[in-house]
């Protein structure tokens, strides 16, 4: 343990992990959040220690959980703005960063709502899986904008995020219908729209979203079901432009099975990844704050937002 990096910190960082605090843009402002802290609380007397403890809480953020490239976007917002030769003017870069980073946030998620809400017409019925407050803004924007939407939530074990979308959408006025992930076939006969969020997008177009959305998206593509996906530009892994690929989380099996149960079956393996892959051939529109994209052609707004390439800041110089 780092002793540099401040208990609240460590705290947010111990919720990340746990899931206490989840979905890659709430991930994302509760870093910038932690990082704030880490600069407000700093007592280092030289610009060296107070540019090392924040390295040091970013990378204790950083650490947590390694799918949702969002959090580690949030790192490197808040902590490039670092451009003071003194303390104080330190302090006040990674405040202000960190406060203009969470406002970005929350102007990008409406303007995407608006743009999402335009795809849905009056009527319709949409799938949704996980829990993505991405993908929520474009149903309360099509609300907002007078249209009855319904919605048909997918459970999304072993964590059960759908209860958490069954319940915002309830408190929108959307009626909810409540199926097993493995329902999903059986129901998109009845479905307009497939609407997932994500955790990352890459340069080709393929998205990273909860455990499942592949094999949703392929149903849906073979049902002629569109396939919505809502992303801000946060979301954009630009380590894909230079041929990295993304780390997909593997989660405690507890999740999953008790040990008690688990030896009751002969202790068989157990995998539980967090996340999977769809190809952008099963995507219909990624759906970001500056506007809608086909999958192929994101690779051009993620080069005109990340250029070349970007810094790792939580490593040591
Ligand atoms: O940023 P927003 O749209 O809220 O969420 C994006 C994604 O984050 C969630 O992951 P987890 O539940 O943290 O593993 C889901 O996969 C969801 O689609």
């Amino acid at each position: 343990m780092d002793e540099r990096v401040h208990p609240e910190v460590r705290r947010i960082a111990d919720e990340i992990d746990t899931m206490e605090i989840r979905g890659a843009a709430t991930i994302a402002d509760a870093v910038a959040r932690a990082l704030r802290t880490q600069a407000q609380e700093s007592d280092a007397t030289d610009p060296e220690t107070f540019r090392g403890e924040l390295r040091a809480a970013a990378r204790t953020l950083y650490e947590t959980r390694p799918t949702a490239v969002s959090l580690p976007n949030a790192l490197r917002y808040v902590l490039r703005g670092m451009s003071s030769t003194t303390v104080e003017g330190l302090r006040q870069n990674v405040v202000d960063s960190a406060d203009e980073f969470c406002a970005r946030l929350e102007r990008a998620q409406s303007d995407l709502g608006q743009v999402g809400a335009n795809r849905l017409r009056d009527g319709d019925v949409i799938m949704t899986h996980c829990h993505s407050t991405d993908a929520l803004a474009c149903v309360e924007a099509a609300v907002e904008q007078g249209k009855h939407i319904e919605a048909i939530v997918k459970e999304t074990r072993p964590r059960n995020q759908g209860h958490i979308t069954a319940r915002e959408l309830h408190e929108m006025g959307v009626p909810v219908t409540l199926i097993v992930d493995s329902a999903a076939r059986r129901y998109l006969n009845d479905v307009d729209h497939v609407l997932v969020g994500a955790d990352a997008v890459a340069a080709d177009g393929s998205v990273i979203n909860k455990i499942g959305t592949s094999g949703l998206a392929v149903n849906a593509r073979d049902r002629g079901t569109p396939i919505m996906v809502a992303a801000q530009t946060l979301k954009l892994h630009p380590g894909t432009m230079t041929g990295h690929t993304v780390d997909i989380e593997m989660r405690d099996t507890e999740e999953i099975i008790d040990d008690e149960t688990l030896a009751e079956l002969g202790n068989p393996t157990v995998k539980n990844p967090a996340f999977d892959v769809t190809p952008p051939r099963y995507v219909d529109a990624i759906v970001t704050e500056r506007g809608q994209f086909p999958p192929e052609s994101i690779v051009i707004l993620m080069r005109e937002l990340f250029g070349e390439g970007t810094t790792e800041p939580w490593v040591e110089p």
